[in-house]
């Protein structure tokens, strides 16, 4: 039997993830809402938005809204993300105390998912990054590296474990903390997922590196297990299964964080994470964007309290 870890910390993205792909406009006041249910649930990291370009990413404009619209909660890591000097000065504009917990720089290890969604090579975003870490860290916040299309991409179909590595060096080297391994479109399976993630482990501790697996083919929860089983304990997931990268057609939300939660529980990991109250977030997230939660437990959930 596979060991595994005694206990799991789940990033929620879906305010940032899940809703950035939204065509239909969802008010600030609905995704400040969305957080303080998800850390009401215990969530204790939450994406909440992105300080990107508003004109490549519309349904973001209203990041500082939602950045600073938010009670905070003591013991809650709030992240944002900041693809240049640029967003993190935004993300900074505030007083101190309204300032993101977390930045996260996002690359990808495929050379044209970087051009289609950062607009500029790996090497040139690296460099575009550099200065965005320094800064942030000389300020005290922590910084967090998405590493997108880790197993495959939209554009170049399989991405070999080298350029997986590669990107994890870059990072390393600029000094990002920790890293997501993220299957972007989904496609992942076990092996696969394991082979870019002990491609990450020759730059990261296992305890820096966290699983961002989309479900677009329904292997999320399998390449879960095959993270977890390789002793990684940080995972991403979007309540409701909200989700999908504008820069990634046709792929689907992220893992729903209810599966995810329901898969740790019953193996006996604990996540700190009410999920009746996680059901419920995703419930109001769901109804405010007139639609079914995509969550299996979710769903059953659901039906079995409806007697
Ligand atoms: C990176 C850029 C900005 C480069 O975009 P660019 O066009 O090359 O940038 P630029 O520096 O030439 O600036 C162009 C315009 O954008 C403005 N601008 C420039 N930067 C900012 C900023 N930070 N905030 C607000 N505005 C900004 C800038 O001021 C200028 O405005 P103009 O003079 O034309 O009016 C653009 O490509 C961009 O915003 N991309 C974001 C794409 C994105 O958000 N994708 C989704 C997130 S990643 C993801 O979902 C994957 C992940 C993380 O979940 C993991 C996974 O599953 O793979």
């Amino acid at each position: 039997m596979a060991s595994y870890p005694s206990r799991v910390k789940i990033i929620d993205v879906g305010p940032r993830d899940g809703l950035q792909n939204e065509k239909q406009p969802v008010p600030a006041a609905v995704k400040v809402e969305l957080v303080q249910r998800l850390q009401a649930a215990g969530l204790k990291e939450i994406e909440v938005t992105s300080f990107v370009s508003p004109k490549w990413v519309p349904q973001m404009a209203d990041n500082a809204q939602v950045l600073h619209g938010i009670e905070r909660q003591a013991g809650v890591r709030y992240s944002v993300l900041t693809p240049n000097m640029k967003g993190l000065e935004a993300a900074l504009a505030a007083p101190r105390a309204e300032w993101p917990d977390e930045i996260v720089v996002f690359g990808a290890a495929s050379e044209a998912f970087s051009q289609k969604n950062i607009n500029c090579s790996i090497a040139e975003s690296i460099e575009r990054f550099a200065p965005v870490v320094e800064a942030a860290r000389a300020q005290g916040i922590a910084v967090r590296g998405a590493m997108s299309c880790t197993v495959g991409c939209p554009y170049e179909g399989e991405i070999a474990p080298e350029k997986v590595g590669y990107l994890a060096g870059l990072m390393k080297g600029i000094g990002v903390q920790r890293v997501d391994v993220a299957d972007t479109i989904g496609v992942g399976t076990p092996l696969k997922v394991q082979r870019a993630i002990e491609a990450t482990q020759a730059h990261f501790d296992i305890a820096e590196i966290s699983g961002h697996f989309h479900d677009t083919y329904g292997q999320a929860l399998s390449n879960t297990l095959a993270a977890l089983g390789m002793g990684v304990w940080n995972f991403q997931s979007s309540v409701a299964g909200l989700g999908g990268c504008p820069y990634a057609k046709g792929a689907t939300g992220n893992v729903a964080t209810e599966d995810v939660v329901y898969l740790l529980q019953g193996m006996g990991i604990d996540t700190g994470i009410d999920l009746d109250a996680l059901i419920d977030a995703g419930v109001y997230i769901s109804q405010a964007l007139g639609r079914e939660p995509h969550s299996r437990v979710s769903k059953a959930i659901r039906i079995k309290r409806a007697g």
